[in-house]
């Protein structure tokens, strides 16, 4: 086989978690008495972590303001925190074929690589049942987060392969620049939460619209 392992990113590739973060990070808003603002635009904030994630909320963009105040900005990340741990999972779903593309590769190792904080993390993989298909987890607050390739070097330490033998699978740029730094094969899926950026710019190796479209790239000898 080409691959011996595979790589997961978590939000906007094996779960749609948006619903979730809208939620908190309203109930964040309105504690603060800051504006409320659309799922739309929190799908295209998601992907660079929680912190990140509380942030652009509080900027109102995904841009970052160079003005935010540090303490408003840990309170407001420590309400998400409150509401998140509630929420998180409540209404989070698997993207079809998830369950069928995730029993194919049983004989593959797979490794979850998420900028998700852990505590979240081990919760959301919980409520799914999804944390017994992974050797190894690595959250976004265990080391530096992708697009550093620092977590799938790490991976692919942990599970004694070269990293021309793995392969991830992510839903926005991150992921692939993380890829590329590490020189690990890429395939990026349409579906997710592209941060409105367009995915064939950053020349992912493979491009899918469907989870199950992923197994024949990943079986494939
Ligand atoms: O930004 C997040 O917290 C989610 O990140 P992920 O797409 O790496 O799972
Ligand atoms: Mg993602």
């Amino acid at each position: 086989m080409q691959y011996d392992a595979a790589f997961f990113d978590l939000d906007g590739t094996l779960v749609d978690s948006v619903y979730d973060l809208y939620i908190s990070i309203n109930l964040t808003l309105s504690d603060l008495a800051f504006p409320i603002v659309s799922q739309r635009l929190v799908e295209s904030w998601v992907g660079n972590g929680i912190d990140m994630l509380v942030k652009r909320a509080l900027s109102g963009d995904m841009q970052v303001s160079e003005h935010l105040d540090e303490s408003l900005t840990n309170k407001a990340i420590a309400q998400f925190h409150k509401h998140y741990e509630q929420q998180v999972g409540q209404y989070s779903v698997l993207y079809q074929h998830v369950e069928t593309g995730l029993a194919a590769l049983r004989g593959m190792q797979k490794a979850l690589i998420t900028n998700k904080s852990r505590i979240f993390t081990e919760k959301l993989l919980d409520k799914l049942a999804l944390t017994n298909h992974f050797e190894l987890i690595i959250c976004g607050d265990d080391m530096a987060k992708k697009p550093s390739p620092e977590p799938l070097l790490f991976a692919c330490k942990k599970l004694n392969i070269e990293a021309s033998k793995a392969i991830m699978i992510g839903d926005s740029k991150s992921d692939i620049l993380a890829s590329k730094a590490a020189g690990i094969d890429v395939i990026a899926v349409g579906y997710g939460y592209n941060q409105g950026e367009n995915l064939a710019d950053y020349n992912p190796q493979y491009l899918c619209d469907n989870f199950l479209d992923i197994i024949p790239v990943l079986t494939q000898r």
